[in-house]
């Protein structure tokens, strides 16, 4: 079996009397490129930023690299790539500030990648010296993809990172994604909802549903065992 980059162990989280995450039971191994899928409020980004110590739990643990999240070395935090559902951070900042605040503090930064990146994602030029604030949605959201792949992360965590883009910004971040990321190695957990993406790219899928990941295997394996669309899956088991 190959090191676990990701272990959840019974996480519970609550928002008053709402009772989101009941007992999350979670593992994934390194190299593994899951899609996250779960109803609207299901609690996708409550357990991605939970598991990512981001946000505090009522109980139950969640280590990264064998670590607790609780107290995760500067080597180990600068080894993990995340793009949040909707990034509010450094709104006041330009792009080219904002990547020059993160270059200084990442150790493996890959500039000529995010050059690159910013040129052929229509970041460089005018964009990339107005205020984020004044970016379009979709703009934001492809800054933020950069950034944090920026360090050549070998965990990545996306929560609907195409949910703003446009079908080119999708298929771009797509190619990214199949061409560069997932061919060194990079554990990759994403959620969408974009079913078709999640086909061109996830090996693995993972649902969760009342509280908890009630499925998680190899896509091509549960779909070939019941003879379904990954659309009648995610009904049936999201029921
Ligand atoms: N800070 C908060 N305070 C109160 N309730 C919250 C808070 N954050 C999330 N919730 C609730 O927890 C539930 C899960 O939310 P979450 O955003 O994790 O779901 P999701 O699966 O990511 O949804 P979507 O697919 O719509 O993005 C929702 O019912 C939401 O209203």
């Amino acid at each position: 079996m190959k090191p676990l980059v990701v272990e959840v162990a019974n996480l519970h989280k609550s928002f008053g009397n709402q009772q989101v995450l009941q007992g999350v039971n979670w593992n994934i191994e390194s190299g593994k490129v899951i899609g996250l899928l779960g109803r609207n409020g299901a609690g996708k980004s409550t357990l991605i930023e939970s598991l990512l110590g981001l946000r505090e739990t009522d109980s139950g643990h969640s280590r990264l690299f064998g670590q607790p999240v609780t107290a995760l070395d500067d080597d180990t935090r600068a080894r993990i790539g995340y793009v949040p559902q909707k990034s509010e951070l450094f709104e006041w900042m330009t792009p080219l500030q904002v990547l020059d605040y993160f270059k200084a503090l990442y150790p493996r930064w890959n500039q000529a990648k995010v050059d690159g990146l910013m040129q052929r994602w229509g970041l460089a030029g005018v964009s990339a010296s107005k205020q984020i604030s004044k970016l379009s949605g979709g703009e934001q959201q492809r800054l933020s993809i950069i950034r944090a792949l920026a360090h050549d992360p070998q965990l990545l965590v996306l929560d609907e990172p195409v949910a703003s883009l446009d079908p080119a910004g999708r298929r771009d971040f797509l190619k990214e994604l199949i061409d560069d990321v997932i061919e060194r190695g990079t554990t990759v957990v994403f959620s969408t909802h974009i079913l078709s993406d999640l086909e061109r790219v996830a090996l693995d899928v993972a649902f969760l549903q009342g509280g908890k990941i009630v499925l998680h295997g190899e896509l091509d394996e549960l779909l070939e065992g019941r003879n379904l669309s990954l659309e009648d899956l995610f009904l049936e088991v999201t029921k």
